[in-house]
């Protein structure tokens, strides 16, 4: 399917293209810089089509920036991105423009059109700019790292970190160090369990998530255990995880406001001191760690060992580039593994089908609760559904970026000029009726190919559940997908099937229906409390 999408959007982009030129952008940044005629080669086939004007951005629906702010601040959806998406798609239809803030987006809503987005997006794609956080990069002399940077010298560092972290050989390397921190996660939970007052909740189980998502990041980049699941909690730990809360809430609002504003407002500061302290405690655990590696004689590189002592050996990165790529994993370890996790416990805790199937799966394949191997995860396709099905429901990041700098998009019948800012709408496009039915339930067996409900005389109707492939792109797609992946599947997998074998998981009694909220990422909106009973 991907190669017919590649050929239909390289098609496309071999139609002439006649735009009307305009003297003044309609739409204030749209035409900027390039010329707004846009001539291609007519090639074989496109040439047999009859030619085609191709419209501008400005002939695009969208709301203004006041109505976007009413949205936000007078509606409420400043903290529901992610309904915002849907709610203008319902309006202006699978593509729209609109503003935030200083940024012009082009945004796309449906699986086929952000496909072509990505289909043309170059060799090396741009989420979005970050001004402020290069900004702050700038002002305390740090490399840029992988979200800021750009270009050749972005690829250089991801070829580096690309290797270890993205082959699932490599990444199973990793594997008994997960293990021993998912250890140390049931003991913990089994001690929060027996100290609260009715002997089986846990409150706030994303908060205790978030510890096992740095514990298993720092595990495997420092092949050191940091202790951030043991009852003191290291106070670097607890640090980082509080500036990763604030880096995040305070990102999209920095950007917002004027500079003049910096001197008025906290904002800013607070925005840099988050900053200063993720930062701080990568730096420090870096520093250490290399102190202890050089303390070890015979430990001289080569490239074996955990992450940090690979990166240190490949002398492909300056030790900046070393420390920042390091607060990146780490800042990229911590939410998203862990709200990932609390959400599909929470919906096996209501479901109680879903949980059976999930324990019988994982018992058939591990009998006597033996910890499961990476090859043992891959002959369980329920509980790689399960994942699956809640990163559709909640996709962590729920919108992406790209912003194609190296060449000109078409997209259907519109043509964008280089550097144009779409929006890739995650949320919206994998919660689309038209790609799977009853997008809002929690239905794991959809990602099971042949079961379907609508079975006849026993058999299963072929492509109930099929989809288009990006309507459900959790972790991007292309160059500047996720690089952490492959870890995050293995630590939510090996995680989630350990718990089944422990525990029945419950709601707690009368809880809430909970819904997410966007604070940059798609989170829970109040805390997720479970009652953990452990299995007879
Ligand atoms: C449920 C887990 C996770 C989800 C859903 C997720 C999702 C994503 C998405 C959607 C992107 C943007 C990709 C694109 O633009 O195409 C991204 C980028 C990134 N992620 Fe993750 N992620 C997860 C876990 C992790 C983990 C565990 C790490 C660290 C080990 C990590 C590190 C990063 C980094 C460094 C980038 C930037 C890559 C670049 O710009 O080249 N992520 N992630």
């Amino acid at each position: 399917t991907m190669g017919g999408c590649r050929a239909a959007a390289a098609g496309a982009l071999r139609l002439t293209a006649f735009c009307t030129r305009t003297q003044r952008p309609l739409w204030p940044g749209a035409g900027t810089g390039a010329s707004v005629w846009a001539r291609r080669s007519l090639s074989e086939p496109a040439a047999l089509e009859p030619r085609r004007r191709l419209k501008t951005a400005a002939e695009l629906p969208g709301p203004s920036w006041f109505t976007t702010l009413y949205w936000l601040f007078i509606r409420g959806y400043g903290a529901r991105g992610h309904l915002l998406q849907c709610l203008q798609k319902r309006r202006y239809g699978p593509m729209w423009r609109s503003r935030f803030g200083p940024f012009q987006l082009v945004n796309v809503a449906s699986p086929r059109l952000i496909a072509q987005v990505i289909q043309q997006e170059g060799r090396y794609p741009v989420r979005v700019e970050l001004p402020h956080w290069k900004e702050y990069r700038d002002l305390r002399g740090q490399a840029y790292g992988l979200h800021v940077e750009s270009g050749p010298e972005w690829h250089r560092i991801r070829s580096v970190l690309n290797p270890k972290m993205l082959r699932p050989r490599e990444v199973s390397v990793f594997a008994p160090v997960v293990q021993s921190v998912v250890d140390d996660l049931l003991a913990r939970l089994e001690l929060l369990r027996r100290r609260s007052p009715d002997g089986a909740t846990v409150p706030d189980l994303a908060a205790e998530l978030y510890k096992f998502g740095f514990e298993g990041i720092s595990a495997v980049l420092f092949e050191t255990r940091l202790g951030c699941l043991q009852e003191e909690i290291p106070t670097d730990t607890l640090r980082f995880i509080t500036a990763v809360n604030d880096m995040l809430t305070l990102s999209d609002l920095v950007v917002l406001l004027p500079r003049w504003s910096r001197r008025l407002l906290p904002f800013w500061r607070r925005f840099v001191q988050a900053w200063d302290d993720l930062y701080g405690v990568a730096q420090k655990l870096v520093d250490q760690r290399m102190a202890e590696l050089a303390a070890q004689p015979g430990n001289g590189g080569g490239g074996e060992g955990m992450y940090l002592t690979y990166l240190l050996s490949s002398d492909r990165l300056s030790r900046a580039e070393v420390y920042i790529s390091v607060t990146e994993l780490m800042l990229g370890g911590v939410d998203t593994t862990s709200n990932t996790l609390s959400w599909a416990l929470y919906h096996l805790a209501r479901d109680r089908p879903a949980q059976n199937r999930l324990q019988a799966e994982v018992d058939s394949v591990c009998p006597d609760r033996r910890p499961p191997s990476t090859q043992q995860l891959g002959r369980m396709p329920y509980l790689r559904a399960v994942i699956k099905e809640t990163l559709r429901l909640y996709p962590v990041v729920h919108g992406n970026g790209r912003l194609v700098s190296e060449n000109e998009v078409v997209v259907d019948e519109f043509w964008f000029p280089k550097k144009t800012q779409f929006h890739l709408c995650h949320y919206a496009a994998s919660h689309d009726e038209e790609e799977f039915v009853a997008p809002e339930e929690f239905l794991p067996q959809r990602w099971l190919q042949l079961e379907s409900p609508s079975s006849h005389c026993g058999r299963a109707t072929p492509g109930f559940y099929r989809h288009h492939p990006y309507s459900f792109i959790p972790f991007g797609v292309g160059v500047r997908a996720c690089v952490g992946k492959r870890l995050a599947e293995m630590e939510m997998h090996l995680a989630l099937s350990r718990l089944m074998q422990h525990y029945n998981v419950h709601p707690e009694v009368g809880s809430p229906l909970i819904e997410p909220k966007t604070r940059t990422l798609l989170i829970p909106s109040r805390p997720i409390n479970l009652r953990f009973l452990p299995r007879a």
